[in-house]
């Protein structure tokens, strides 16, 4: 791809993404641009090759497309400070919670190329899922950029607008529920003997083979558990566990108050 890629913000997310489509040669660290405000931050990103600048209107004035990879809370504070300097046809791209489309055109005071993205870290391992929604400025030709961008680091859907809450839910911030899950099915495992990196290293394996069978096989979740439980055996003790003390309840509870958060977000 021939163009400028520049990142406001190397923070956990912009460096999830540059790292991302870095390793999979999408384009070339010299056509990568990033700022911050921190020099620790920026000395990471420095390390992978690419250009750093404590100026976020250098990055502005450069980027073909434009990754706005800042906390929700300082968005129109940055786009106020870069609004004058971007290129015509730059393609904004948001990922922050909680941000509409409408509300960054507004910040930017006219209406830009904007792409409203929900990624999430395993972006870093090439196991990304983003969630796009485009403004209609942006050309058929344009989408697909975008969408190869993303591509290059994981799976990618172009979803309405108001699904953006439910996506923040389940895929921006799910990663820290599913690191929690294996947190504690090592310490179980500790508990039981193992020692820890190997606990770590088998309940992560065991996620992941299971995460693949739900792509992989299209069996239904309840079918791929029951392939599981012997009857009278060990897993249906387990399951009748976790249903006792509400485990798929506790995560639908947790996720509704994430998708609450998200939507509260977007009316600040
Ligand atoms: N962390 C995650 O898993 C995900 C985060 N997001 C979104 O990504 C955005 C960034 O989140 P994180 O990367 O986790 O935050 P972070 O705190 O790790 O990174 C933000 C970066 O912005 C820098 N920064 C602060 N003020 C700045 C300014 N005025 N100019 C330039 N840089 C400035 C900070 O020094 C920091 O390095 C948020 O809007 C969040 O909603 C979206 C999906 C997943
Ligand atoms: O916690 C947050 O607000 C961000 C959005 C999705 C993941 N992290």
């Amino acid at each position: 791809m021939q163009k400028t890629i520049g990142f406001i913000g190397a923070g956990n997310m912009g460096q999830a993404i540059m790292g991302g489509i870095l390793k999979s040669k999408l384009v070339s660290a010299v056509d990568i641009i990033m700022s911050d405000l921190s020099e620790e931050r920026l000395e990471l990103a420095k390390e992978c090759g690419i250009k750093v600048t404590k100026d976020n209107k250098e990055v502005a004035k450069l980027s073909d497309i434009l990754v706005l990879s800042i906390k929700p809370n300082i968005y129109s504070l940055v786009i106020k400070e870069i609004k004058d300097y971007i290129k015509n046809d730059v393609i904004i791209i948001t990922i922050a919670a909680g941000k509409d489309i409408c509300s960054t055109e507004e910040s930017f005071g006219r209406k830009v190329k904007v792409v409203r993205a929900m990624p999430n870290t395993p972006a870093l391992v090439g196991e990304g899922m983003t969630a796009i929604v485009p403004n209609e400025k942006l050309t058929t030709d344009e989408v697909d950029e975008v969408v190869k961008i993303f591509n290059s680091f994981g799976k990618v859907e172009i979803v309405s607008e108001k699904l953006m809450d439910a996506v923040t839910s389940v895929s921006g911030s799910s990663p820290a529920y599913v690191f929690m899950f294996i947190e504690a099915m090592a310490d179980a495992a500790v508990l039981d003997g193992m020692p820890r990196d190997q606990a770590y290293r088998m309940a992560a394996q065991a996620v992941l083979g299971a995460a693949k069978m739900v792509l992989e096989t299209g069996k239904h979740p309840g079918a791929l558990k029951d392939m599981v439980c012997s009857p009278a055996g060990t897993t249906i003790e387990a399951v009748a566990t976790l249903e006792r003390t509400g485990f798929r309840s506790s995560i639908i509870s947790a996720m509704q108050s994430c998708t609450k958060k998200s939507i509260e977000m977007s009316k600040k």
